[in-house]
C-alpha cells in the first residue's frame, strides 16, 4: 500500500491543507506525523474536508498528549494494525471514554493471553443489547480481529481454529459426548471450547442447554471453556453473538470451538453456516423417534455420528448406520474432496471418539488443502452480513409508523383473497418509501 507521511509542527493548517488536497485528489492514504502536545480535535480535521478517521492516520509519542482525541496509533506495530482495519472506519469513528478505552484494552490484553474470565467478560459485552456496550463490544472485536490477521500471517494464512457444528435431536447424547470428546483434545493439549445455541430460550426466557449440569468434568478443565447460550433475543440476535464469540474465543487461543445446537429448529441451519464442519449426532433410532430431524439437515451434515453404539444398542446402531450411508449416497456432493461420512461412537465407552476425530482432521486439512476452506469462510462471511440486514430491515420495517398499522389489514385482505400477495406488498413498501 501506498502512504505519504507528513511530519507537522508549525504552520500545521497549511500543511494539513496541502495533505487533504493530496489525499483528496491522488486518493492515497495519509499519514501525519506528530509531536507530543500537539492537539488535533477530530473538527480540527473534518474542517478540512476529512471524513472519517480512516482518510488520516495520525501517529504520535505517547506522553501529555496521548489522551487527545486522535489517539489512534502509539507504535509502528499498532500503526500495521490500524492500517489493517481501513476497512471500518465506522467503528472507530466514536470516541471512547477513558474508562471504556481501559475496559478495552484489560480485556482485549486478557483475552489474548488466555484469561478464561477474559473472555467470559468479552462474550457477556458482545451479547449487551445496550447502544454504548454494544459500540465498545464492536472496537474489541475489531481489535481481536486485527490480531487474528497478524496471528493466521504468521500461520502461513491457515486458519488459528477448527469451527465445528453439532446438533442432534434431545436426548442423543451431545453432552455426554462432548465431554468425553472435548476431554480427549485436552488431553491431546488441545484447548476447546463449547458455545451452546439455543433458539428455544428466546420464548421461553431460559436456557435449556444452560440451566442443566452438564459437561462438570470439562467445565473444570482449565484448557476448555463451555459458554450456555445467551437467555433472551431473537435467533438472529443468538447467532450473531455465537458468531462473534467464536472470534473471541479464536483470539482466546482456543484451537477447536465447538458450537452446539439441538437439532429441532432453524438454529442448526444458522450454525451450519458458520462453521467448518457440520456434525449431527443421532441416537440408535429411526423412523418416528427422528420425526423432530429436518430433512434438510441431513444434507448439511458432513458427518453423522450415530451415538450409543454399546451393550443391546450395537445391533440397531448398525442397522441406522447402513440406512445413513445409502441415504447419504443420493444427496447432492457439496465438496469436491469430501463425501459425508457415517460413524458409529459410543460417548458412554468412549468408543470410537478418537477414530470420529481422525476423520474430522482429515476433513480440515483435505479442505484446508483444496482451499474450500477458507472459500467457505469467505462465502460465511458474506451470508452473515445479508443475512444481519436481512433481518435488520425486516424489523425496522415491520416497527416503521407508515406501515405498522397496515399490516394486519393488508395481511387480512390477502388472507380472504381480497388483495394479491403482490399489490399488497406494493401498498406496504410504496407506504414504506414514502415514509422514510
Ligand atoms: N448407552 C448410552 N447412553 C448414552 C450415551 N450417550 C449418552 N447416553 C445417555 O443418553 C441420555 C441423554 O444424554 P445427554 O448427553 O444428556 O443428551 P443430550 O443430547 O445432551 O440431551 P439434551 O441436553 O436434552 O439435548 C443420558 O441418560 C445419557 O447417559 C452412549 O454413548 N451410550
Amino acid at each position: 500500500m501506498f502512504f505519504l507521511l507528513f511530519r507537522v509542527s508549525a504552520n500545521r493548517s497549511e500543511l494539513t491543507t496541502l495533505v487533504f488536497f493530496v489525499h483528496n485528489k491522488m486518493k492515497i492514504p495519509c499519514l501525519l506525523l506528530r509531536f507530543p502536545r500537539c492537539y488535533f480535535s477530530r473538527t480540527y480535521f473534518m474542517n478540512f474536508g476529512f471524513t472519517s478517521r480512516a482518510d488520516f492516520l495520525g501517529l504520535e509519542s505517547p506522553g501529555p498528549a496521548h489522551r487527545c482525541h486522535t489517539k489512534w496509533i502509539c507504535s509502528s506495530n499498532t500503526l500495521r494494525r490500524e492500517l489493517c482495519q481501513q476497512a471500518a472506519p465506522e467503528l472507530q469513528a466514536e470516541e471512547l471514554s477513558d474508562r471504556e478505552q481501559r475496559l478495552i484494552d484489560r480485556l482485549y490484553q486478557g483475552l489474548i493471553q488466555g484469561h478464561r474470565a477474559c473472555l467470559a467478560e468479552s462474550i457477556t459485552l458482545i451479547e449487551s443489547t445496550q447502544s454504548r456496550k454494544k459500540k465498545v463490544a464492536q472496537v474489541l472485536l475489531q481489535k481481536v480481529l486485527s490480531y487474528h490477521r497478524e496471528q493466521e500471517k504468521l500461520n502461513q494464512g491457515k486458519p488459528l481454529a477448527f469451527r465445528v457444528g453439532l446438533s442432534g435431536p434431545p436426548g442423543a447424547g451431545k453432552s455426554t459426548f462432548i465431554e468425553c470428546f472435548g476431554k480427549m483434545l485436552t488431553e491431546r493439549n488441545h484447548k476447546v471450547s463449547v458455545l451452546a445455541v439455543d433458539p428455544s430460550s428466546s420464548t421461553s426466557g431460559g436456557s435449556l442447554l444452560g440451566d442443566k449440569t452438564r459437561m462438570t468434568e470439562l467445565s473444570r478443565d482449565m484448557n476448555a471453556y463451555i459458554r450456555p447460550s445467551p437467555t433472551s433475543g431473537t435467533l438472529g440476535g443468538v447467532t450473531r453473538t455465537t458468531n462473534e464469540a467464536i472470534l473471541l474465543c479464536e483470539g482466546g487461543g482456543y484451537d477447536v470451538v465447538l458450537v452446539e445446537t439441538v437439532g429441532v429448529g432453524q438454529s442448526e441451519f444458522a450454525v451450519a453456516d458458520m462453521v467448518d464442519m457440520f456434525i449431527l449426532l443421532l441416537p440408535p433410532a429411526g423412523g418416528d423417534e427422528l420425526q423432530g430431524i429436518k430433512r434438510g439437515i441431513i444434507e448439511m451434515a458432513d458427518l453423522v455420528a450415530i451415538n450409543k453404539a454399546d451393550g443391546d444398542l450395537v445391533v440397531p446402531a448398525r442397522r441406522i448406520q447402513a440406512e445413513y450411508v445409502s441415504a447419504m449416497k443420493l444427496l447432492r456432493k457439496r465438496s469436491k474432496v469430501w463425501r459425508p461420512k457415517v460413524m458409529r461412537i459410543s460417548a458412554k465407552t468412549g468408543e470410537g471418539i478418537s477414530e470420529m476425530w481422525d476423520k474430522m482432521a482429515e476433513f480440515r486439512d483435505l479442505m484446508l488443502s483444496s482451499g474450500e476452506l477458507l472459500a467457505k469462510r469467505r462465502r460465511q462471511q458474506k451470508v452473515w452480513m445479508w443475512n444481519l440486514i436481512q433481518e435488520n430491515m425486516l424489523q425496522h420495517f415491520r416497527a416503521h409508523l407508515a406501515v405498522k398499522d397496515k399490516i394486519p389489514l393488508l395481511e387480512e385482505k390477502v388472507l380472504t383473497g381480497v388483495l394479491s400477495p403482490g399489490l399488497a406488498a406494493d401498498v406496504l413498501l410504496k407506504a414504506f418509501k414514502d415514509g422514510l
